[in-house]
């Protein structure tokens, strides 16, 4: 048996930690042979909900839980951990501007970025879910500068995966014979998800959809989808959203399908004329527990308006919350 690794959780006690940490203590993020010690982040608040989670881990007697560290202290739920998976975040309440949430969000993701800064592994994979994820991403990012900046990801996972099965439905094939889906940009409604390059049984998916449904139909789809499941469901994605956190989070620690690509929000280094260090989803191929930004796609006039037009959105995030950059 290995040695355990350190997963820390934030928003432990939410909807989608609800569907993750089981997960995550079933082996199905790092695998089956690989022991984890699960450190649990809430607010004080929440700290007796956070117990009720913790005991339902321990009655499923996980043969890989080797360890459950409950707190509202980052430097204590951040000590040493191998991976950070940012959950928890503050939602956008009545009447708040977008402007407020993402100050909202700054103050508790600089308060991350210095804790993980301060006592995470060196080596720490870290990947923001909680919204706005990409410039979550980056203030935490910003505010580890003892951390490589590359090891600060945010999660488009579950905009890629939402794509495969629109155009796995769509060809009457299956998420499995698809591949080189991605999406470009902010996770948000400017998202671009790209079926350029994208593959239906090794053909072309584009030479397999209408241009009109492929612009007024699966790009809309695609953007609004997290809204579309909150007027179905009556809350946000959850479990889908566990789902691609452990998608995300495999990929980068086990490496990506041979053959093919995912999407990640990472740091970008200028990569298709993208501002540097944005928080920006590319198509990436993870390998060794690192990821490579993949060179070389080809992007015409119409995709490049839409890669752009997230970029702006990012940067303009970026702009709004520059005061508590450092
Ligand atoms: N990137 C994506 O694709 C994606 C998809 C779905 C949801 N989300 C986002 O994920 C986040 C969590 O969603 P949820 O449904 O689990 O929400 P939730 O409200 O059920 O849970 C969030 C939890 O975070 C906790 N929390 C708040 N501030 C915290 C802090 N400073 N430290 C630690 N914990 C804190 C809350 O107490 C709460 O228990 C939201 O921001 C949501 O918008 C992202």
């Amino acid at each position: 048996m290995k040695a355990p690794v350190r997963v820390a959780v934030t928003g432990a006690a939410g909807q989608i930690s609800y569907s993750l940490l089981f997960r995550i203590a079933s082996g199905e993020m790092l695998g089956k042979d690989q022991p984890v010690i699960l450190q649990l982040l809430e607010i004080t608040p929440a700290l007796e909900a956070l117990k009720g989670v913790a005991m339902e881990l321990e009655d499923c007697a996980f043969p890989l839980l080797a360890g459950i560290v409950q707190s509202d202290d980052a430097t204590v739920a951040f000590k040493d951990a191998d991976y950070a998976l940012l959950v928890g975040a503050r939602p956008r309440g009545p009447g708040m501007e977008r402007k407020d949430l993402l100050e909202a969000n700054a103050a508790i993701f600089s308060a991350q970025g210095k804790a993980l800064n301060e006592v995470a592994s060196r080596n720490v994979k870290v990947l923001v879910v909680g919204n706005p994820a990409n410039t979550n991403a980056l203030i935490a990012q910003r505010n580890a500068p003892d951390l490589d900046p590359r090891n600060f990801t945010a999660m488009t996972r579950l905009d890629h995966n939402r794509a495969l099965t629109q155009l796995a439905n769509k060809t009457d094939s299956t998420v499995n014979d698809i591949t080189h889906m991605t999406i470009w940009g902010n996770h948000s409604a400017t998202q671009y998800p790209d079926l350029h390059q994208a593959k239906v049984n090794g053909e072309d998916a584009m030479g397999k959809v209408e241009q009109e449904w492929y612009e007024t139909d699966f790009i809309p789809t695609v953007q609004q989808r997290g809204a579309a499941i909150i007027k179905a469901r009556g809350a946000s994605s959850a479990a889908s959203a566990a789902n691609a956190a452990i998608d995300h989070m495999r990929d980068w620690a086990l490496g990506s399908a041979e053959g093919d690509w995912t999407s990640m929000g990472v740091y970008s280094d200028g990569s298709y004329g993208i501002q540097e260090g944005l928080i920006y989803s590319f198509p990436v191929v993870c390998k060794n527990g690192d990821w490579e930004i993949v060179q070389g796609v080809d992007i015409n006039d119409f995709s490049r308006e839409k890669m752009t037009a997230t970029e702006t959105e990012l940067a303009e995030e970026r702009d709004a919350v520059a005061h508590l950059l450092p």
